[in-house]
């Protein structure tokens, strides 16, 4: 029995064959290289870590596998300036269609709403989507770990540096982390969530960070919802946070960020 991982994998090679069939690699390339300056994904946040504030990269998200759709009003354009006003140190948009119910105009829209620099969150299986990442305005990407051989993780660290951008590399578990820190990307993300049985433990995050050494940046993702939930990652001396659900299902997502933060 295959489970969701799997599932998503599969249909993101079907989906990046047929538009790759669509639209050349040449092409793609070229609107990359077309691109302005990207906004600073990892500066951004590492500016933050530095003066001890809390940096939070906040989710435009209005549907997952695990929770269906979390938010009925959806305008990435409003959201992304409500983060801005709440105070996000950078936005992560999902372009994944199928099983997120993303876009890549949710990503541009977002992006050109307001200053922030903004993640591509979708399953990277190809260097023909790090071209599309940079074509479409997006600042840093995300690597999966369990989705990718060690070749291509650091293969594709390498070529988002190259195009401007920030990766985030994401891990689930002990082994997986210690993958991620072969690459030379700044931003370590440990998912609280298991991408294949959707349970979700804010201990994944305590038990990984004294693996992340001080030269990264520990990112804890997924599963955060309560001043209580932050407070316990602070006190593990993690200060950079990839939150959506708790903030998609208010009817103000950046007055959320603010309140949990306050
Ligand atoms: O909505 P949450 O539980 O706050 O989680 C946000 C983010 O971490 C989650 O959407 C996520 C983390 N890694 C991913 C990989 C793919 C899709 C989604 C994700």
């Amino acid at each position: 029995m295959s489970d969701i991982l799997e599932r998503i994998l599969a249909r993101k090679r079907e989906e990046v064959a047929a538009r790759s069939a669509v639209v050349a690699m040449a092409d793609v390339q070229a609107r990359a290289m077309d691109q302005l300056p990207t906004r600073g994904f990892a500066q951004a946040i590492a500016t933050r870590v530095a003066a001890r504030q809390p940096a939070v990269i906040a989710e435009v998200k209005k549907a997952s596998p695990s929770k269906g759709v979390m938010r009925e009003r959806f305008v990435p354009a409003e959201i992304a300036q409500q983060y801005e006003a709440g105070g996000a140190a950078c936005l992560s948009v999902l372009t994944d269609v199928d099983f997120f119910q993303g876009s890549d105009a949710y990503l541009q829209q977002a992006r050109a709403a307001c200053q922030l620099p903004v993640l591509r969150k979708d399953f990277t299986i190809d260097a023909y989507q790090i071209y599309e990442a940079r074509a479409l305005g997006a600042d840093c990407i995300l690597l999966i770990v369990a989705a990718l051989p060690d070749s291509r993780l650091q293969e594709f660290a390498e070529l988002a540096q190259r195009l401007g951008m920030d990766a985030l590399i994401e891990a689930h578990d002990a082994d997986e982390f210690a993958r991620a820190l072969t690459t030379s990307a700044t931003l370590m993300g440990v998912n609280n969530r298991n991408l294949r049985t959707f349970e979700t433990r804010l201990s994944t995050s305590l038990d990984l960070v004294t693996a992340c050494p001080k030269d990264r940046i520990f990112v804890a993702e997924s599963g955060i919802h309560t001043r209580a939930d932050v407070a316990t990652l602070q006190a593990a001396d993690i200060h950079a946070f990839l939150i959506g659900e708790a903030f998609m299902r208010e009817p103000d997502p950046g007055r959320a960020l603010q309140t949990l933060f306050a």
